[in-house]
């Protein structure tokens, strides 16, 4: 496993650079692609290996995909009913996206699939997805969690489902907001005669939303209802031709580095800022953060545009409520910020960081102490006294295999008084492979020790 070891900043961050395509949209993209009729075409930047895991997973049900050039997707549909058993139980690698969107279009196929993940993820709760697809008659079993009652974790084995059976209808209001669960539901809603209707507690992203909905399928959506009825709809779903925008994910570890390193000026470009996931801006505007949108258009009902940002004396703020749910997994990178930033800030309302790749709030404080940043964890977030007035304590850090852990210490070790160390580093390449490169690019030093055992 590689280690980072970075340097402090000597010199301004500058130029103007590509992130991947959003995570988010791509593995929406990729799963309805598969179930699509005819052939699709996705466009993004850099995949990074949760994307290529459901790729995996879509060869591996039967569909056909090719890549002819880096960047560049073609999948061959098999319509709803089209995707085949699997030889073996299917890898979801390190992504709770993959596991649990699959579920939802695995809890209506004829035959059996047994989906299993990294050691992480085998760690993450699955009962929120298993339950409400029980619920509308899906067969779904995991193992029982020895930490948590009435919780499973994966292998998930899923179906079949027995003709002439079919799932049912469903009205579900989701306890946590989680646009995993509700995609889930979504996509199984797809093989249901009768409606599907989901409630959150407060609006999660909306991509699969969005996206069903440019392709025709009768969708509506109320503040944080949504509804999918597909009477009167035609059982098909067109192929695709999409570029995928940019990841906002990915762009935030860039942003915030620009706000800490003197003299910056960084664009990012053809960034996705869909207002789900905008939560980073709002956060980041209540910091008195800099930083410019330039609106560049929209591609399939997501809108995109480059951003700016430069260097700003940061102030103390509060994150939590529907903030929280739109930036959840900017969290760890606003920690970094809240540490470079003028008073105490408080992180709360986020306890769903606690069942991400890591403990998140946990593995972040052990991150900001070791860089001299007092903090105090909260069950459902954090305080942390901001050290804006002298450089941060050089450190050597575990990411805990954790890629947004990972590329928030290296952003931190940027501040800090001499060469800090990101260890288990490998991981960045779940969501950013060309993290390092990027900003390398853009003037930062860093390498990559890949002697660590
Ligand atoms: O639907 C998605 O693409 C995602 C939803 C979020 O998870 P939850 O649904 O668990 O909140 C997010 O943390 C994850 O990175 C991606
Ligand atoms: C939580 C994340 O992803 P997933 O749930 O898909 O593993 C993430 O990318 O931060």
């Amino acid at each position: 496993m590689p280690d980072l070891v970075i340097q402090p900043s000597v010199r301004p961050l500058f130029g103007s650079v590509p992130v991947p395509a959003d995570k988010s949209i791509t593995h929406r993209a990729i799963l309805l692609a598969g179930i699509a009729s005819g052939r699709s075409r996705i466009r993004g930047n850099t995949l990074g290996e949760d994307n290529r895991a459901t790729l995996g997973a879509l060869r591996a049900l039967g569909v056909g995909v090719e890549e002819p050039t880096p960047g560049e997707l073609l999948i061959e549909g098999k319509g709803l009913s089209g995707l085949t058993a699997p030889a073996a139980p299917i890898d979801c690698g390190n992504s709770g996206t993959t596991m649990r969107l699959l579920a939802g279009i695995l809890a209506a196929q004829p035959f059996t699939t047994i989906l299993v993940g990294d050691a992480s993820l085998s760690k993450r709760p699955m009962e929120r997805v298993a339950k409400p697809l029980r619920l509308r008659g899906a067969r779904i079993e995991g193992r029982l969690d020895p930490r948590r009652v009435g919780e499973i974790t994966a292998p998930l084995e899923i179906g079949p489902l027995r003709p002439p059976h079919a799932l049912c209808g469903i009205e579900y209001d989701q306890p946590v907001a989680s646009a995993q669960v509700k995609s889930a539901l979504l996509l199984s809603g797809l093989y249901a005669p009768d409606a599907t209707y989901v409630r959150e507690p407060l609006v999660s992203r909306d991509h699969t939303e969005r996206m069903l909905s440019a392709l025709g399928v009768p969708i509506r959506t109320a503040g944080s209802m949504v509804e999918l009825d597909p009477s009167g709809w035609s059982g098909e779903i067109p192929a695709l031709d999409l570029e995928v925008p940019g990841d906002i994910s990915a762009a935030s570890f860039l942003l915030a580095a620009a706000q800490l390193v003197p003299e910056s000026r960084v664009t990012v470009r053809r960034v996705g800022w869909n207002p789900t996931r905008t939560g980073i801006f709002e956060a980041l505007r209540d910091m008195d953060g800099v930083f410019a949108m330039e609106a560049k258009g929209e591609v399939m009902a997501e809108p995109i545009g480059d951003l700016h940002a430069s260097p700003a004396t940061l102030r103390a703020s509060r994150i939590g409520g529907e903030i929280a749910a739109r930036s959840i997994d900017e969290i760890p990178i606003l920690c970094a910020l809240a540490a470079r930033a003028h008073g105490v800030t408080e992180i709360y309302d986020a306890a769903e960081l606690r069942v991400k790749e890591s403990d998140r709030i946990a593995v972040m404080a052990e991150v900001l102490r070791a860089f001299g940043v007092r903090c105090e964890e909260r069950r459902d977030g954090m305080l942390i006294e901001g050290r804006p007035d002298r450089p941060l304590d050089a450190a050597g850090v575990s990411s805990h295999g954790d890629h947004r852990i990972a590329m928030a210490a290296a952003v931190l070790a940027l501040c800090a008084d001499g060469p800090s160390r990101v260890r288990d580093a490998a991981c960045i390449a779940t969501s950013f492979p060309r993290f390092v490169g990027t900003l390398r690019a853009l003037g930062a030093t860093i390498e990559v020790d890949e002697g660590a055992p």
